[in-house]
C-alpha cells in the first residue's frame, strides 16, 4: 500500500484543492494525507473568501505525517504566499522526500488569485530545485518563464527554459490552448519531447482539472511508475472525468473522480 501527501488549499466546493487530490488519491488506490495550507470559501462561480493557515500550522502537520506516516509522494497544490513555500521546501528537505510534483497553482478559473504575485520568486528559488515533475497551465508556464506560449514551439521553449530553473521533468498543460479539436500537453525531460493529445471535450465543468490531473501523477508516481508513464495515465484519468463531468452549482462544475475506475471496470 502506497501513500501520498498532499500539500495544497482546501475548496469547500469539493472540486479542485486537496477535496480533488484525496478523490483522486482514493480512486487510485493510494493512500491519502494533507496538509492545508489555505482554507477557501469556494463553489462552482468562483472564490468568495481566502483563509491562510499560519506557515507554523502547515509545519506542523507536514511533521506529523513526516515523523509518523511518511510518504512515497508529495503534491503541491494552492501554496498562498511565499512563507508557506519556504516552510514546504523546508520539511521535503528535512524528511528527504525524493517524489514532488509540484501544481503552480495562481489563479483560479473564475479569476481569483491562489498565489500572492511575490511567492513566485520563492516558487522558482525554494521549491523548483526539489520538483521531480512540474505541471504549469499554459498562463501558469507564462508567467514563470516570461514569454508568450501560442505555438507548440513556444511550449517547447517554455519547457527548456523551465528545466534550466532545477525542475526534473515539466508537463505543460493544454487545457487553455486555442484548438478546439485536442488538448495537448508537452512532457520534457530535458532529452525528449512528448505530445499526449486527447479530443477537446466541450463543456464548462473543468472546475479542478489541473489539481486533479497532477493528483494522478502522483499517485502513480507514489506506486513506483516513471513519471512519462504516469502522466500518461494520469491524461486518460482527467480525460475519463472531463468526458464524465457533473453538472453542479451554476458555474464551472466539478470534473467526476470516479469515471475513470469505473471505465476500467466495464473494460474487465
Ligand atoms: N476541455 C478539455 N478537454 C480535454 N482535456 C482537457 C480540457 N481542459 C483541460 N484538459 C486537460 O486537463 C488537464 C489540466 O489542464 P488545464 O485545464 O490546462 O489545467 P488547469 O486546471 O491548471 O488550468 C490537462 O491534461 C489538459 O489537457
Ligand atoms: C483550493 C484550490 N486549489 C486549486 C485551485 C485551482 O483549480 P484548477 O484545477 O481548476 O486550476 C482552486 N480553484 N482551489
Amino acid at each position: 500500500m502506497k501513500k501520498a501527501l498532499t500539500i495544497a488549499g482546501s475548496d469547500s466546493g469539493g472540486g479542485a484543492g486537496i477535496q480533488a487530490d484525496l478523490k483522486t488519491f482514493q480512486e487510485l488506490e493510494v493512500f491519502g494525507m494533507s496538509a492545508i495550507t489555505a482554507v477557501t470559501a469556494q463553489n462552482t462561480l468562483g472564490v468568495q473568501g481566502i483563509y491562510p493557515m499560519t506557515p507554523q500550522a502547515v509545519e506542523n502537520q507536514i511533521q506529523s505525517i513526516g515523523h509518523d506516516m511518511g510518504t512515497d509522494a508529495v503534491k503541491l497544490g494552492m501554496l498562498f504566499n511565499a512563507d508557506i513555500i519556504r516552510v514546504a521546501a523546508e520539511q521535503i528537505k528535512h524528511f528527504h522526500w525524493k517524489n514532488v510534483i509540484l501544481d503552480p497553482v495562481m489563479i483560479a478559473k473564475g479569476g481569483a488569485s491562489l498565489l500572492q504575485q511575490e511567492a513566485v520568486t520563492a516558487l522558482r528559488q525554494d521549491l523548483f530545485p526539489l520538483t521531480t515533475v512540474l505541471t504549469p497551465n499554459i498562463p501558469e508556464a507564462e508567467i514563470l518563464t516570461g514569454m508568450t506560449i501560442r505555438t507548440s514551439d513556444d511550449k517547447k521553449e517554455a519547457a527548456k527554459r523551465l528545466l534550466d530553473t532545477g525542475v526534473k521533468q515539466v508537463v505543460i498543460k493544454g487545457g487553455h490552448d486555442e484548438d478546439p479539436h485536442k488538448s495537448t500537453d508537452l512532457f520534457y525531460d530535458g532529452s525528449h519531447f512528448r505530445l499526449i493529445q486527447t479530443p477537446r471535450i466541450s463543456t464548462k465543468n473543468t472546475h479542478g482539472t489541473g489539481c486533479t490531473f497532477s493528483a494522478a501523477i502522483t499517485a502513480e508516481i507514489a506506486k513506483g511508475m516513471p513519471a512519462y508513464s504516469a502522466v500518461v495515465k494520469a491524461k486518460d484519468f482527467i480525460q475519463a472525468a472531463i468526458e464524465n463531468s457533473l453538472d453542479i452549482g451554476a458555474g464551472h462544475g466539478p470534473t467526476n473522480h470516479w469515471a475513470y475506475k469505473k471505465k476500467q471496470e466495464q473494460y474487465s
